[in-house]
Order: structure tokens, then sequence, then C-alpha cells
């Protein structure tokens, strides 16, 4: 099993005025290529702190993070902004509850977005994504038109178009209807296991956590790693 992200002993906290508020303290960790993990914990505990973290939108205060990149592992404690801009168009798709859309563009295009990014063309793996996320019919219809549930599904080819190593979504069915957002999970584990994509999704629902591997829990600065107890479906 490869190793994707390793976190050593790294700890974060922020400044606020006169006082330091630690969020996370000297947690350890490592996502393994393919996996799936749920992250949950109290409001506050330090999620997306810990997205941020493994997508290089927070830098850490101590400790030592490494990234699985050009076939070994780097650290990125020395990593400037160019750096992390590859590692994130290369390596990381990434899915908000707010699906984060190119809203004057038609689905193809936003899915074409990412593609390009990594100098890559429309490929087969981009229709297959497309006929299973039910967007073929869709591909000419501007994205700003589609249901709440339609759009999240573009996000998801979007975020998978390139086959990044990593998907980091922070509540990605937050604003589904309970039926579209299993159906949203379903599609996202089944197609991110297509292509060997790791995982990491922040959530407060505990059906969508079942869907996952492996749960993260944060709580008290630590984050405590358990196998997802699954509960019987239907
Ligand atoms: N840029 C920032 N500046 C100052 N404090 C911050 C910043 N980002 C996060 N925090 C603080 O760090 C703590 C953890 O925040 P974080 O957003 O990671 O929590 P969370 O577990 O994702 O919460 P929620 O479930 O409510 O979204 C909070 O106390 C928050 O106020």
């Amino acid at each position: 099993m490869t190793s994707i992200v390793t976190l050593n002993s790294i700890s974060k906290g922020f400044r606020d005025g006169e006082s330091f508020h630690s969020v996370l303290n000297n947690v350890s960790l490592t996502l393994e290529q393919g996996h799936t993990i749920a992250l949950t914990g109290p409001s506050g505990s330090g999620k997306s702190t810990l997205l941020n973290i493994i997508g290089g939108f927070e830098t850490i205060d101590s400790g030592d993070m490494f990234i699985y990149q050009n076939n070994r592992m780097c650290s990125v404690n020395q990593w400037q902004d160019k750096h992390w801009s590859q590692y994130r168009r290369q390596n990381l798709g990434v899915i908000f509850q707010q699906f984060n859309l190119l809203t004057p563009l038609n689905v193809r295009d936003n899915i074409q977005f990412s593609l390009a990014l990594n100098q890559l063309k429309w490929n087969p793996w981009c229709d297959e994504l497309c006929h299973h996320l039910g967007l073929t019919s869709l591909l000419d219809r501007s994205v700003e038109n589609l249901s709440g549930g339609q759009q999240q599904r573009v996000a998801i080819a979007r975020a998978l178009a390139h086959k990044p190593q990593l998907i980091l979504a922070d509540e990605p069915t937050g604003n589904l209807d309970q039926s579209a957002g299993m159906q949203v999970m379903q599609l996202l584990t089944d197609l991110a296991k297509q292509a060997n994509c790791c995982i990491l999704m922040v959530t407060h629902s505990e059906e969508c956590a079942q869907f996952m591997q492996q749960r993260w829990h944060v709580e008290n600065q630590q984050i405590v790693v358990n196998a997802i107890d699954k509960k019987p479906r239907g």
C-alpha cells in the first residue's frame, strides 16, 4: 500500500489577539492510496483545519509533512506556492458543500477546465464519469440552471476527471436532501474506487460516514483513528 500523505507530530493553532488557540497538537497520521476516510468531530474541533493543511491552504506550526509526488515522498516543509499549485493541480480533487462551479460555463467546460490545468484533453474516462453521473445529456447545459444534486454531480466529475490521488471533500452532500445525498455518496465512492483515489471527507452525517472505510475523529486537538462500524443497509 502506497502512502500519499504522512503527518509526523504536526501542530497547528491560531493567534487571537494576545492569546494563542491550539487546534491540533502533535498529530501523526498516514493517508494510504485508495483509502476512504470520514473526518468527524465536534464543531470547531479542527476538521477543516486538517483538510486545509493537507491541501496546502494552511501551514503547520511544527512537525513534518510528506506528500507522495513524482514517485517519491517529498517533505513539504520548504515548499513554496508554485510547488503547492503543482501538487493541487496534479494530485488533488476538491469537492465543497457549495459546489464552487464556474457558473457562466456549461457542464462540459467545467470538467474541461480541470483537465486543461493538467494539459489533458477530454478522454474516455470523462465519458465514463459523465455516463455514471447521469451528465451525458446535460453537457451543454449551463451549470447555473441545474438542480443542487446535478451541480454536485458536476463537481464530482470535475474533481475526478484528472484521476487525482486524493479527493478532499468538505460536507459534499450538505446542501442535498437525504436521498440525493446518498445517491451522490454512492457515485463518489464507486468512481473514486475505479480511479484508485483516496477520499478524505469532512462530515457530520453518520449516513455519509458509513460509505467510508475509516473514521478519523478529531477531539481535544488529537485524532482518533477507527474503522467505520458498518450498519446493515436497508
Ligand atoms: N484562519 C483562522 N483564524 C483564526 N482561527 C481559526 C482560523 N481557522 C480556524 N480557526 C479556529 O480553529 C478552530 C477549528 O476550526 P475548524 O474550522 O477547523 O473547525 P471544524 O471542526 O471544521 O468546525 P465545523 O464543524 O464547525 O466546520 C476553531 O476554533 C476556529 O475558530
